[in-house]
């Protein structure tokens, strides 16, 4: 049991009622995994409000309230600690319920619209490779060290962060990389959290939906690098035009990464193919097995981040051309009739233009390149059309589906994705609701030497139509379709 004043520390209180020297057994922000002894962290969500939950919570067994307004009717013998805001409490308070996990090993985070899970996952591999014990908070999956969990989000809540993290410091894990979603920040899900480093990839169109506008999406990102101590490092993408503005107000020691101009380290594209990218880092040549001209932007941020976290030169650019590609991202394959197969997550305008570029960069133009996309319900609106006519325009060829419907009329996502369409592209286009007939037609369509892109789901394994999760796995299907056309 931890009493409920020590998990208090530096947590900013407006007022308490009640005795805080009580002893609690766990925090909860969700009144429906509260039992007896617990503190619950009334939360305001965007649907409900967890201070409707509070009667709830303690009907349920509940010791304390964490809230941000008190309930007019207080129950005896319940302390009430009222803060400026639940969120920011909760994220400190898992820390301290967790003994500040994130002291206890280098926590790096990687923030920006593209390249998050692919950053945090080759560090990962980098620094096992080099034969530490590694962490990694990612979209795809929670590493501790050898142990995988299953990942709920890109950025999990703060105290899931903590719980991992303890997990990590048990097992002895000394380098950690986490994904930092704009989400992650905006919900306070990293307060408190002590990072080692930061790292900005780049910031395009993306979840405008929840940010409102650009400026808003791009605030909340640069929040993340002003919180850093100035122990930490930040790490920027100089070419993106808002990697400058990423550290303005930051206290950590700044860096700076770049293909197009001069930076601290600096990168050159010496040779680019479906094979892999022979790149120039700072004076040193290196070949990695990574495809596409945005991985080199990648390699040259895992380099600058092993770097700066002292791993010896020569050693990092050897594991570096030993790194395998994360799943679902330009994962391809090449089937007997030599069709190509890419599948890649691009779900933003942005990474989709750049893998079509990537894949028109590389190919001889002799063949079709066949574009399977699809748009996610219940998320921004705004990138639909514009996913459209980039991949009408950069495809042969573009089919038109389903991404992840969740509780949205996949004809109607279907339709403000052909919307974005220019006239001239319109022949080029089809539409068919069902992804997996989407990607059986786009086999049957391809011939010798063709590619197939399928794009927006990358290493997911489901399929979410009405809150309810399908299996389907583009990898698999696209594998098995062209399997049949052997047959
Ligand atoms: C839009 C969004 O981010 N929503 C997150 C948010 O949920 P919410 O605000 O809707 O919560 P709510 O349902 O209104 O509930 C408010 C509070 O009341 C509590 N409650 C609710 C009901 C009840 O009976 N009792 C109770 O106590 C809830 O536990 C909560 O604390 O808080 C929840 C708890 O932390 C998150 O799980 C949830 O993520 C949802 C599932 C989600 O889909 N999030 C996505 C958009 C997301 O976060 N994505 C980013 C990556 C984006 C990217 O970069 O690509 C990510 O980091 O994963
Ligand atoms: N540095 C980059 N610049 C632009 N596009 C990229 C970059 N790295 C990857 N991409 C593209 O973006 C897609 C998503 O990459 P990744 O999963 O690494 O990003 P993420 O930031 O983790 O995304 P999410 O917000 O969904 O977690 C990839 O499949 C690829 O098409
Ligand atoms: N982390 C992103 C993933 C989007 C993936 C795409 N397949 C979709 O479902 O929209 C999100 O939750 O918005
Ligand atoms: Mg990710």
């Amino acid at each position: 049991m931890t009493q409920l004043k020590d998990i208090l520390y530096k947590v900013s209180i407006n007022a308490v009622v009640g005795n805080t020297t009580t002893s609690i057994d766990k925090i909860e922000f969700d009144s429906r995994k509260i039992s007896q002894d617990d503190v619950f962290v009334a939360i305001r969500g965007n649907v409900s409000d967890g201070h409707d939950f509070i009667a709830k919570a303690i009907d349920l067994g509940a010791k304390a309230i964490i809230c941000e307004e008190i309930p007019d009717i207080q129950v005896n013998g319940i302390t009430y600690i009222v803060v400026q805001d639940t969120k920011s409490a909760l994220a400190i308070m898992a820390s301290n319920y967790y003994n500040a996990p994130s002291e206890n090993l280098k926590l790096v985070g990687v923030t920006g619209t593209n390249g998050k899970t692919t950053i945090a996952s080759l560090l990962y591999q980098l620094f096992k490779k080099a034969g530490f014990k590694v962490g990694l908070l990612s979209t795809v999956k929670i590493l501790v060290d050898t142990k995988k969990y299953q990942a709920t989000h890109t950025t999990p809540d703060s105290l899931t962060i903590n719980y991992y993290l303890k997990e990590m410091n048990e097992e002895g894990v000394e380098y950690c990389f986490m994904e930092v979603s704009s989400h992650g920040i905006h919900q306070k899900r990293t307060e408190g959290l002590v990072f080692a480093g930061g790292i900005f990839t780049n910031l395009s169109h993306d979840h405008l939906d929840y940010h409102n506008t650009f400026k808003e999406y791009r605030d909340v990102k640069k929040a993340f690098f002003d919180e850093l101590s100035s122990n930490a490092f930040a790490l920027t993408n100089k070419d993106d035009k808002n990697g400058a503005f990423m550290l303005q107000n930051t206290k950590a020691k700044q860096y700076t990464y770049a293909l197009k101009s001069y930076a601290d380290y600096r990168g050159q594209i010496l040779e680019n193919n479906l094979e892999g990218l022979l790149l120039k880092l700072n004076e040193h040549e290196v070949w990695t097995k990574l495809i596409g001209s945005f991985n080199a932007y990648n390699v040259l941020a895992i380099f600058a981040t092993a770097e700066l976290l002292g791993l010896e030169t020569l050693e990092t650019l050897r594991l570096l051309s030993d790194l395998q590609s994360v799943s679902g991202r330009f994962q391809y394959l090449i089937s007997e009739e030599k069709i190509t197969a890419i599948v890649d997550y691009a779900h933003t305008p942005d990474a989709l233009k750049n893998v079509l570029e990537t894949i028109n960069d590389i190919r001889t133009n002799n063949e079709t390149l066949i574009t399977v996309v699809g748009c996610g319900g219940d998320r921004d609106k705004m990138k639909r059309p514009v996913m459209g006519n980039i991949a009408a325009k950069l495809s042969n060829k573009a089919i038109f589906t389903s991404d992840n419907p969740r509780t949205e009329n996949p004809d109607q996502i279907i339709e403000d994705i052909e919307k974005g369409v220019e006239p001239q592209d319109y022949k080029k286009t089809l539409s068919i609701t069902d992804r997996k007939q989407a990607i059986k037609t786009a086999c049957q369509l391809a011939e010798k030497d063709d590619i197939i892109l399928i794009a927006g789901k990358g290493h997911e394994t489901y399929q979410e139509i009405n809150g309810e999760r399908i299996d389907f796995d583009d990898f698999k299907i696209v594998k098995e379709e062209l399997e049949k056309l052997n047959k």
